[in-house]
């Protein structure tokens, strides 16, 4: 039996996971009085009883906690961070499974794990293949759009839309400084900073991520169909991630993988104008930020969720 404690456990992202490792009979999570869930010693009193940390936490409050189990020395527990906080931090590991063919075992046996951001969960899904294939230099000069439903933003922007019917769409992140554009860098391959243009529309969850390409400008002048299948090649037998055909009639929606920790890739190429549009689809609570974390835990207390990697789904 693995014991589990969620710091932020009744924020968006903690619940989520409380609610998707309460089904795991393995598991056992441990928790705080509602007076005593901000309080540093309390906090550090029962990371000591724990095997496992999760951190669903602002940036600050995050690395405060982080600081707290590094305090226990030989007693830390193990940590995974959802925040953005770690994700490029030395001596963490990103959790993404599947971001190289046998990057899971790399989570498997670390320490401390960061969770990636939902965002640059479906760019570095799409890019990093191709990087690692040849077929997009890390230098090109790369846009990637997206957009989000609300509960991206948290409590704080749930009660807003909640509350105030919020804008019905809304482009963000227009100073071109979000915090999700060093991961997509470093876990994306990319020496030049792409140019990132995130939006948020009035709807709880959902997230479309979508990068586009001029095909005559990447080396050897590849077809839709060669990047699709560097894509499929990567993720085959990956049981959260599917590189699915086109849509016929021209359209994608963001909302139709809600309440499923799954990420679906397309290409979508027309061969007489040498253009295609990379898209990723993903719910952002689920292998976006929940789904997602659930799998590092899985990996790293080495339990069957449901939401394996290769080798291990087969185990
Ligand atoms: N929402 C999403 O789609 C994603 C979120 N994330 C990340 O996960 C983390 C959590 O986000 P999210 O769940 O959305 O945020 P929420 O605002 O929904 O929840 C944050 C929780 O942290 C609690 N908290 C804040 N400060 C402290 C503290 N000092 N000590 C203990 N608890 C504290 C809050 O308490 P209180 O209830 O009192 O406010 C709240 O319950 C963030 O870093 C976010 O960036 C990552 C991927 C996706
Ligand atoms: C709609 C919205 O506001 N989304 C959030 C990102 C959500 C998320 O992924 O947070 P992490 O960085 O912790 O991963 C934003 O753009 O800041």
């Amino acid at each position: 039996m693995a014991t589990v404690f969620i710091d932020g456990e009744s924020g968006t992202t903690g619940l989520g996971i409380r609610e998707r490792l309460g089904a795991l009979p393995q598991v056992t999570l441990k928790s705080l009085s509602d007076d005593r869930r901000k309080d540093p010693a309390a906090r550090r009193a029962l990371m000591a009883e724990v095997d496992l940390v999760v951190l669903c936490l602002p940036d600050d409050a995050a690395r405060e906690s982080a600081a707290l189990a590094a305090e226990l020395g030989r007693d830390a527990p193990r940590l995974l961070d959802a925040s953005t906080a770690h994700r490029v931090a030395p001596g963490w590991v990103y959790g993404f499974a599947e971001l190289t063919p046998d990057h899971h075992e790399n989570i498997a046996a670390a320490a401390t794990v960061a969770n990636p951001g939902c965002y640059p969960t479906g760019a570095i899904a799409l890019v990093r293949p191709l990087v690692d294939a040849g077929l997009l230099p890390a230098d090109y000069p790369l846009t990637i759009n997206a957009v989000s439903g609300y509960s991206g933003g948290g409590k704080a922007m749930i009660q807003a839309h909640d509350a105030a019917h919020g804008p019905a769409f809304e482009l963000y992140g227009l100073g071109l400084e979000h915090k999700h554009v060093p991961e997509t860098m470093l876990y994306g391959g990319l020496s030049r900073r792409p140019i990132f243009v995130p939006s948020v529309g009035h709807y709880l969850k959902g997230m479309l991520v979508s990068i586009p390409l001029h095909l005559e400008t990447l080396p050897g002048k590849p077809t839709g169909a060669d990047l699709r299948s560097v894509l499929q090649a990567r993720y085959a037998g990956c049981a959260q991630v599917t590189v699915v055909p086109a849509p016929t009639n021209g359209k994608l929606e963001p909302e139709a993988l809600n309440d499923t920790d799954r990420l679906e890739l397309y290409v979508c190429a027309n061969e007489a104008h040498r253009q295609a549009v990379l898209v990723a689809r993903l719910d952002n609570l689920g292998k976006g930020a929940s789904g997602a974390a659930v799998q590092n835990i899985g990996l790293m207390l080495g339990l069957r969720t449901g939401a394996g990697v290769r080798e291990l789904a087969d185990a």
